[in-house]
């Protein structure tokens, strides 16, 4: 069935519809990723966003019960130029087109993917719809323009309740801002006793858990549309060690004085450069963000860059400089990969039990 994507800015394109038959109505965006198509469907970030990949062939290897990185996607739509209708590989258990019907989410291929990522570049980001063929332009131009998108994506894919994921290593509570499940595998993979807990948790009750250590996660939207969370973490800050992860290291600064802005078009692919400004290294990192830290707004806040972009110099990653707390833009949990950061979390680790062994110090030198 002929479908069509209409952007606020005018442009209509005319496709081949596949998943879902509902319009729909969302921020569009584009990703670079060459792989990992499943992973970047089911991240919680894309939360109200219509997503579109830049490489051409899309969903060839299937739907698999292992990438999921939630259980339900949040995305709004997804938009692609060729939607294998045959996929193949072992582990392929559904196409593309089955999963998005089954999901309820509409998809749109066989349309110009670069000429609409060159216009997203120029532009910015913008408002599209997913649309019937029989839906008149003119009128969905106007309601684009006219709709304000929602701002409590964070609550809507956030956890409702906390729930443990347990193990017999240090004691982590992980912040639910609309967590890829990557972040907890890492997590798990290294042992840590796991608590998830939804984004409005209080530092009072985060602290009455334990914790070895606080994880901020991932999520969508704009890191001021939760106020709920900047104050948290400036009432952990100091308490227990902090490692947050994108929107987390968005809030992390926030908490501590810095501003977010909104960016163009923001960094959406698999093979972002990042330089650390302390080892001089740069390793290749996933990314999905539309907001960075304004650097301007670092001078006289406790925060010092610890990485860059190198493609625009943006930040990529924060460190306190009086408490243990570091955050990074990116996504060091990154399935399929690379695996370049991966080791921030053994950072965070090592991090956790420097603390416990200052703690015990302090102990035994009141005991003395
Ligand atoms: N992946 C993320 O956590 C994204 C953070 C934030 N929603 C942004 O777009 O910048």
């Amino acid at each position: 069935m002929k479908k069509q994507l209409i952007l606020e800015d005018g442009t209509i394109f005319i496709g081949k519809g596949f998943g879902s038959d509902v319009n729909s109505i969302g921020e569009v965006v584009f990703n670079t990723g060459m792989t990992g198509y499943q992973e970047i469907l089911s991240d919680p970030s894309y939360c109200g966003q219509i997503v579109t990949l830049t490489y051409p062939l899309i969903g060839n290897y299937g739907i698999n019960r292992d990438d999921f990185e939630s259980i339900s996607p949040a995305i709004s739509g997804f938009i692609v130029k060729e939607a294998s209708e045959y996929p193949s590989n072992w582990r392929n258990e559904q196409s593309l087109d089955e999963y998005f019907r089954m999901k309820n989410i509409p998809g749109i291929a066989g349309i110009d993917t670069r000429k609409l990522t060159r216009i997203i570049r120029r532009y910015g980001t913008l408002k599209g719809a997913i649309c019937s063929i029989n839906e008149n332009p003119e009128a969905i131009i106007e309601k684009l323009r006219a709709t304000k998108l929602r701002n409590d994506q964070v609550k809507q894919v956030s956890t409702k309740t906390p729930y443990p994921s347990p193990g017999r290593g240090s004691r982590v509570v992980l912040v639910d801002f609309g967590m890829k499940h990557g972040i907890l595998r890492e997590l798990n993979k290294r042992d840590c006793d796991v608590i998830v807990v939804p984004y409005n948790t209080s530092a009072k009750e985060i602290l009455s858990l334990s914790p070895d250590g606080v994880m901020l996660s991932n999520g969508p939207g704009d890191p001021k549309d939760v106020p709920e969370a900047i104050t948290m973490i400036k009432e952990l800050l100091g308490n227990v060690p902090i490692f947050g992860i994108c929107l987390g290291h968005q809030l992390f600064a926030l908490a501590c004085g810095a501003n977010t802005e909104k960016m163009k078009f923001g960094h959406r692919g698999s093979n972002h450069p990042v330089k650390d400004l302390l080892t001089g290294k740069v390793a290749l990192t996933s990314q999905n963000h539309g907001y960075s830290v304004e650097e301007n707004s670092i001078a006289g806040t406790p925060l010092e860059i610890t990485h860059i972009a190198l493609n625009d110099g943006t930040i990529e990653g924060l460190k306190h400089k009086e408490v243990p707390a570091f955050t990074v833009q990116y996504h060091p949990e990154a399935s399929p990969g690379p695996e370049d950061a991966n080791g921030l979390f053994e950072q965070f680790l090592q991090m956790i039990e420097t603390q416990k062994e200052e703690g015990a110090a302090a102990c035994q030198s009141v005991q003395i």
